[in-house]
């Protein structure tokens, strides 16, 4: 493995070579979106089965039916085949597959940089996908790329956009390069925790928005529940390195706002069937498909009660999902929750407890 400056090989864009690793709705739409763009672009899929159906029919039966695939995108079941002599390697793999991914690769890696297309974070330990790739492949040039990218919108050629978050600017730039189009814009950033924090934080709330949908809540509720989300994940994403204003970005309220807003979301669909009262365990199985906010809302709930940092919407949905409490009284618990400041960047939120209460006091005491 060698600790690369750039990608491998000075080739111009359209002849970059990519290896897309997860054969599920976004490793498919991304790779697609790949070859397209006239890149040398393979989908690694580990069934061989759905490898062979793909070659066959062009189309990802299971995952985006309907969709016919450029004829430029090349199938692999082959890992070493698909990884080896590649400038890039992609992986949309769950994130609870990232790490034994990774690990799969690493005896094919000579140079080839990786970025992570997953959202989510490691069951346990809390590890984001970046840290598992530092970890698992330290001597790696890497970047993660995350935004509000439906998969099944960017199939359908609406216009998107989305984010790379290296420190590498030649990466940066071989990303941009490779998927950039009249349909798809690419923005950059050197904030990798943040624009990382953003696509996995977001599923939290899009399982609330879900939910609540099912309640027939209104525009205002909606806006308050996107919002104070929002405060919660800059909250937390400060609490973990990240720059707040990445999350006034794409990767943090663009994808807040899609996942938030549209029923293509598997965390929305997720919650809104928690909220038509199926179980968990029914909602994944009727989803059958990956939605990562079950996980996240475990994980950040246990890390945000240890270090003390205040997540109420993360908290409410754990108790209402993972101990059962009715979603109704946990929803009023948090209207009737304690003064907070707006922007708590702008007016720290201790500074308005203390003068809404020195407030009160004065009023009571007249
Ligand atoms: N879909 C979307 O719109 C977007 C998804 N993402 C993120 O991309 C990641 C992947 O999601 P998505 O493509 O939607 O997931 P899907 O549920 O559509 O598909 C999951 C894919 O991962 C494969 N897989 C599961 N476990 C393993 C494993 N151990 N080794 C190899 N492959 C495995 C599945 O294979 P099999 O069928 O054989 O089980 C399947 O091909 C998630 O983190 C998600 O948050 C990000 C942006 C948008
Ligand atoms: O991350 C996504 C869109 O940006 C996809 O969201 P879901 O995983 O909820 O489908």
């Amino acid at each position: 493995m060698h600790n690369m400056a750039k990608p491998q090989g000075t080739k111009s864009p359209h002849t970059l070579r990519l290896a897309f690793l997860g054969g599920g709705s976004f490793g498919t739409a991304m790779s697609n979106l790949a070859a397209r763009n006239g890149c040398d672009s393979t989908l690694w899929v580990r069934n061989k089965r759905t490898v062979k159906s793909l070659q066959k029919n062009r189309v990802n039966k299971k995952y985006l039916p309907g969709y016919i695939l450029d004829e430029r995108l090349k199938y692999e079941h082959d890992l070493k085949a698909a990884v080896q002599d590649k400038d890039i390697i992609f992986v949309a793999v769950p994130s609870s597959a990232f790490r034994e991914t990774l690990r799969k690769i690493r005896p094919y890696l000579s140079g080839q940089s990786v970025v992570s297309l997953t959202k989510g974070m490691e069951k346990d330990t809390f590890s984001l996908m970046s840290d598992i790739i530092s970890q698992e492949l330290p001597e790696v040039n890497f970047g993660v790329m995350s935004g509000p990218n439906l998969a099944v919108e960017i199939m359908q050629n609406m216009p998107s956009a989305s984010v790379i978050a290296s420190d590498s600017e030649p990466l940066r730039h071989a990303v941009q390069s490779a998927l950039h189009s009249a349909f798809f814009r690419v923005f950059a950033s050197d904030d990798i925790k943040g624009v990382e924090l953003g696509g996995a934080l977001k599923n939290i709330y899009a399982i609330a928005m879900g939910m609540a949908a099912s309640y027939n809540v209104g525009e205002n509720t909606k806006a308050m529940l996107l919002t104070r989300g929002l405060a919660e994940m800059s909250r937390f994403g400060v609490a973990s390195g990240a720059n707040p204003l990445t999350f006034l970005g794409l990767a943090g309220v663009g994808d807040l706002y899609a996942t938030c807003s549209s029923e293509l979301s598997r965390n929305y669909r997720i919650g809104n069937m928690l909220g038509n009262g199926m179980s968990l365990e029914a909602a994944i199985k009727k989803l059958g498909q990956t939605a990562e906010g079950v996980n996240t809302i475990q994980q950040v709930h246990e890390k945000a009660t240890k270090l003390g940092i205040y997540m109420p919407i993360t908290h409410a949905l754990y108790a209402v999902i993972f101990e059962d409490q009715a979603a109704l009284g946990v929803a009023l618990n948090l209207m009737e929750s304690g003064f907070r400041s707006d922007v708590e960047f702008v007016m720290p939120h201790e500074y308005s407890n203390e003068s809404l209460n020195a407030q009160m006091n004065a009023t009571s005491k007249k």
